[in-house]
């Protein structure tokens, strides 16, 4: 493995300029096994990623190439960090080259293509290489994970909803109601990409705070077929996603019913339990509130366990959507990829305030 053995991993990104690849490049020129070798952008071909980007100055001293010259077939393992449908056109073309890959975006995501296809209007451009790829959920694969040629790397939303779940679903327990799960989640702005839109404005999105995605958001099914797959049987979720007016975060509240046989479960040590030896996963002390800016450019998820009644359980779940949602995960899923602990790289204490 090129990690193990003290050899450098040579990394390229695909959509260097978003705020995915700017976050992968922030992660990426600081962790200590890493050659970041090609960066690419067709709009900004030939700038200086540290012009566009001051905060990398003095840590990235590539310029943007597009996608055509950039060296990305010599690189040990490429990030796609753009829309949907880009990875899955360019991904047998890099693994025929022994390029492995992580894509940030869906292509790789939902194991059946009809529901692909049905959310994200597009035919999927090769099922076999997505019949061989993983959910790059660490918590969930990590023994696939570190095998992988290809990884998808879950959605933001999915992220939070299904390690917020897991614990109660997995193994087949009978601890909740499974057909009545309710996700009420909230997300920063960022989430929503660098791409100039009208919703995404400042005089939009600040000083406001809105519901979308209610009659149907593609986390829906990636989520529900996650779920469906830990607890052994289809559930039943209402998901609906929020826009709130900050840049970084993201706010899970789960929503259960216990079940009457299940009502003597200890639920804070099986989350306590679940996730002691998971470096990326806090589970706060009972009564705990947690607030996104306590996740804030970390790889840090925290979970909080509430019962406000005997028979109810209000799980709450905080991210940053950038890092732990996107490109940090993805670290951790190129970290397994290549033998190396985990937590290479990734190991940064959130910002306050
Ligand atoms: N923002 C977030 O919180 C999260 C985002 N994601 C996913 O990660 C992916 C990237 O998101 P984000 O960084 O927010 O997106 P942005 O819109 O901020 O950036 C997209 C990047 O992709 C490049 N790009 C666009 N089209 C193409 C193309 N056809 N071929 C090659 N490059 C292209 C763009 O550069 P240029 O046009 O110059 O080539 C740009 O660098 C998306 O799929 C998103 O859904 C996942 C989880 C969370
Ligand atoms: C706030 C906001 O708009 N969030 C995005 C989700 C984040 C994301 O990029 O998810 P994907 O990788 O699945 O596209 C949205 O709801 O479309």
């Amino acid at each position: 493995m090129s990690g193990a053995l003290g050899k450098k991993i040579k990394v390229g990104i695909v959509g260097g300029t978003g705020y995915t690849g700017v976050e992968l490049l922030r992660l990426l020129s600081q962790h200590p096994n890493v050659e970041l070798t090609a960066i690419t952008s067709r709009k900004e071909d030939g700038m200086p990623v540290a012009q566009m980007y001051p905060n990398l100055r003095g840590h990235v001293d590539l310029c943007f190439a597009t996608p055509e010259n950039a060296a990305l077939d010599q690189c040990d393992v490429v990030f796609f960090a753009t829309p949907h449908g880009v990875a899955m056109s360019q991904a047998q073309a890099l693994l025929d080259k022994g390029v492995r890959i992580i894509d940030l975006a869906a292509d790789f995501r939902l194991q059946d293509t009809a529901v692909f296809e049905q959310w994200y209007k597009m035919p999927h451009a090769c099922p076999d290489i997505l019949a061989d790829s993983v959910y790059g959920l660490v918590e969930l694969n990590r023994l696939k994970i570190s095998g992988a040629s290809v990884v998808g790397n879950p959605g933001c939303y999915p992220t939070t909803v299904i390690l917020g779940l897991l614990p109660l679903l997995e193994g087949g327990k009978a601890l909740v109601d499974t057909q009545h799960i309710i996700a009420d989640c909230k997300s920063g702005v960022s989430g929503a990409g660098r791409k100039a839109e009208v919703a995404t404005l400042f005089s939009e999105a600040s000083d406001s705070f809105k519901a979308y995605g209610v009659a149907g958001h593609r986390h829906h099914p990636e989520i529900a077929e996650q779920l469906s797959a830990i607890a052994g049987q289809p559930v039943g979720l209402t998901f609906v996603p929020h826009l709130v007016p900050m840049i970084r975060g993201m706010f899970s509240t789960l929503y259960l019913r216990i079940l009457p046989e299940a009502l003597d479960t200890d639920f804070q040590a099986l989350f306590e339990t679940r996730y002691v030896n998971e470096a990326f996963i806090d589970v706060m002390p009972p009564g705990s509130l947690p607030e996104t800016r306590s996740v804030r450019a970390s790889n840090q998820l925290r979970i909080a366990v509430h019962r406000p009644s005997p028979g109810q359980l209000v799980v709450l779940v905080i991210q940053d959507n950038l890092v732990k949602g996107a490109s940090g995960q993805a670290v951790q899923n190129m970290n397994l990829m290549f033998g190396l602990p985990e937590t290479t790289g990734l190991e940064h204490v959130a910002v306050l305030p």
